[in-house]
Order: structure tokens, then C-alpha cells, then sequence
């Protein structure tokens, strides 16, 4: 990770939103699998949309399981095993784009070369891991509540197959994402505890106040137990309006010596009835671009955008964080 962060020039430019993406492109994801039903609807867009990413400045890409879960797969009649395949399939999506990325970084034309478009570099595969509030795809992962299932062993045993099957594609990292209360960061760091999957993981929650995660739990609790685990290697926010991250960041910073990453949304809200953002009280691109060099002085290394962010948003990041 620090070896990761020392050749990205001290911060890292993450990807943007990949579901946002994927609509832009002319997905329908209009159903309780959102994106991950382009996993079998449309991987090729899958693999666009990472490598238009990379294009833009990317060096890290989270993968299209979001809101892949076998549970999610078996109620739209896969099996098992079709469904542990499209977890694994999310995974080689991503590495595919990268290795066509860094193949056009060698081989392009001199052109191309020169352009800020093909520069190689040290790219991440983060194998997303959604909350459990994802799934239900009623808009649970911005409120934590999760009723009688909220216990630490039945979430334990919905993350854990889906968990080893991801890890057994071989990502680089695994990215926990919105993580809404202490009781799924709970765990989260016991099954990594348990599982041994070698491969090192990133924790992002979400808030909606700028103190807490979204549950009403204590984000310095939640990041507390995330820096306890050995396996964790960055700490952090995402899928989060732009205003609160700067404060969020201080917190996080009180209580842990890790990477700091950060990916916020547009600040825009989630309808989960007509499964659409709410433009509203979002912000422009330039807007959220000119707050990433005080993020990064606030001690965030890994930045990135989230929900309604566009391969626009990382070009801003990327020219705001390294000039190119
Ligand atoms: C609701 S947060 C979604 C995160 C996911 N990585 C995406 O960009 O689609
Ligand atoms: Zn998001």
C-alpha cells in the first residue's frame, strides 16, 4: 500500500461512479441487482466504462459487485455456481480493462504515448464489497437499519461466500462500500479475521451529517474497529455529499495512522422507490474538483468520486491532485 501510494506521487486518483456510469452508457439498471445485472446483461460495458476510467486518470478500479450478492443472483433463478461466477467475472472485468489499458500505454502509437490519456502507472483492482443494505435495494445502506437482521452472525453469514469467491479472482484489494453502522464494520473485520484471504481490505462509509455514519452510530467508533484489524489497509468515507468530507476526515485522521480514502457522491439523494437520484442540491464538477486539494491536505490520500461522478469528475481529480 505505502510502495502503491509512493509511485501514484503520495495520493491516488480512485475511479468514479460506476453505476452512473454504466446509465450513461445506456444501461437499464432499474432492478433490485442495479449494476451488477449488467454482470450478466452487458459485461462488455462493464469493461468500457473501467477502461474509459483509466483513460481519464484512474488508478485504482472497484469492480461491478456492488450490489452482487449469490443470495441477490438465486431469487432471479441462477444457480450457485452461475452466481459465484458472475462475482468472479466482476473481478476479470477490471483486470481485463487494465491489462488492455497498460498493453495501449506499451504499444500505441507515439501519439497516443504522448498523450496524458496513456500513462502507465501502478493500477488497483478493489473487488467491491456492498452493504448489506445494497441488496435489500430499498435504500437501507443510507439509513443502517436493518431490523431484526442487523446481528453480527447473520451478516457474517451473508457477506462470507460471496466475500472468498471474490477474493479467489484475485483482486489486488477489497473495498467494503457503504458501510452504514458498527454492526456490518463489525462484521466485516471479523470475517476477514477469519476468512485469512490475504488480500488487504479498504472500509468506506457513508454519512449524511458529517459526525456519524448513517445509522446514527459514531463514525470514529466505526473507524476505530476498522484500524484495529491487521487486514485493513485504508479507512474512509464514500458515497457521501462533498460538504461533510473535510470534517469526516479530521475524525478518521483522530483515530487512525492508515491511508485515508475518500469518494464522495455529487451530493445529490437517492430515491430508492423510482431507484433515481434526486438532482437537487448536487454540485457542479468544478465544485467538488476544487475541494480535493483540501482533502488531501486534510490527510486523505485516495480520492475519488462516487454516485453521479463521471469520468469528468477523476480528469478534475487527477489534473487537481498530479497536474496531468
Ligand atoms: C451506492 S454506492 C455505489 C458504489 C459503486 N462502486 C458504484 O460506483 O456504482
Ligand atoms: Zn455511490
Amino acid at each position: 500500500m505505502a510502495e502503491f501510494l509512493r509511485a501514484s506521487g503520495g495520493a491516488a486518483v480512485m475511479d468514479g461512479g460506476l453505476a452512473t456510469e454504466l446509465e450513461a452508457n445506456g444501461a437499464d439498471l432499474k432492478d433490485a441487482l442495479w449494476s451488477a445485472r449488467c454482470l450478466f446483461t452487458c459485461p462488455g460495458l462493464i469493461r468500457k466504462v473501467h477502461l474509459d476510467y483509466l483513460e481519464a486518470g484512474a488508478s485504482v478500479l472497484i469492480t461491478g459487485s456492488y450490489q452482487a450478492t449469490i443470495q441477490g443472483f438465486l431469487s432471479k433463478g441462477f444457480s450457485q455456481e452461475e452466481s459465484e461466477s458472475f462475482l468472479r467475472r466482476s473481478v476479470e472485468l477490471a483486470c481485463e480493462a487494465r491489462a488492455i489499458y497498460l498493453e495501449k500505454c506499451s504499444n500505441g502509437s507515439d501519439e497516443d504515448k504522448n498523450k496524458t490519456k496513456y500513462r502507465k502507472r501502478p493500477i488497483l483492482v478493489a473487488a467491491s464489497v456492498g452493504s448489506y443494505g445494497a441488496y435489500l435495494a430499498d435504500g437501507s445502506e443510507y439509513s443502517g437499519d436493518y431490523g431484526k437482521e442487523g446481528n453480527l452472525e447473520f451478516l457474517k453469514n451473508f457477506h462470507r461466500r460471496r466475500l472468498q469467491a471474490l477474493a479467489e479472482a484475485g483482486p489486488d484489494v477489497i473495498v467494503f462500500e457503504t458501510i452504514p453502522n458498527k454492526i456490518e464494520t463489525q462484521a466485516y473485520v471479523e470475517l476477514l479475521e477469519e476468512c485469512k484471504l490475504c488480500i488487504p481490505a479498504w472500509f468506506g462509509f457513508t454519512s449524511k451529517d458529517g459526525t456519524n455514519v448513517v445509522s446514527g452510530d459514531s463514525l470514529i467508533e466505526c473507524a476505530s474497529i476498522a484500524d484495529s484489524c491487521k487486514e485493513v489497509s485504508a479507512v474512509g468515507i464514500n458515497c457521501t455529499p462533498p460538504r461533510f468530507i473535510h470534517a469526516l476526515v479530521l475524525s478518521i485522521r483522530e483515530v487512525t495512522n492508515k491511508p485515508i480514502l475518500i469518494y464522495p457522491n455529487s451530493g445529490e439523494s437517492y430515491d430508492p422507490i423510482r431507484k433515481e437520484w434526486v438532482a437537487c442540491s448536487g454540485i457542479s464538477n468544478e465544485d467538488f474538483v476544487s475541494y480535493v486539494r483540501k482533502w488531501h491536505e486534510a490527510g486523505a490520500s485516495l480520492i475519488g468520486g462516487c454516485c453521479r461522478t463521471s469520468p469528468d469528475t477523476i480528469r478534475g481529480i487527477s489534473k487537481a491532485l498530479h497536474g496531468v
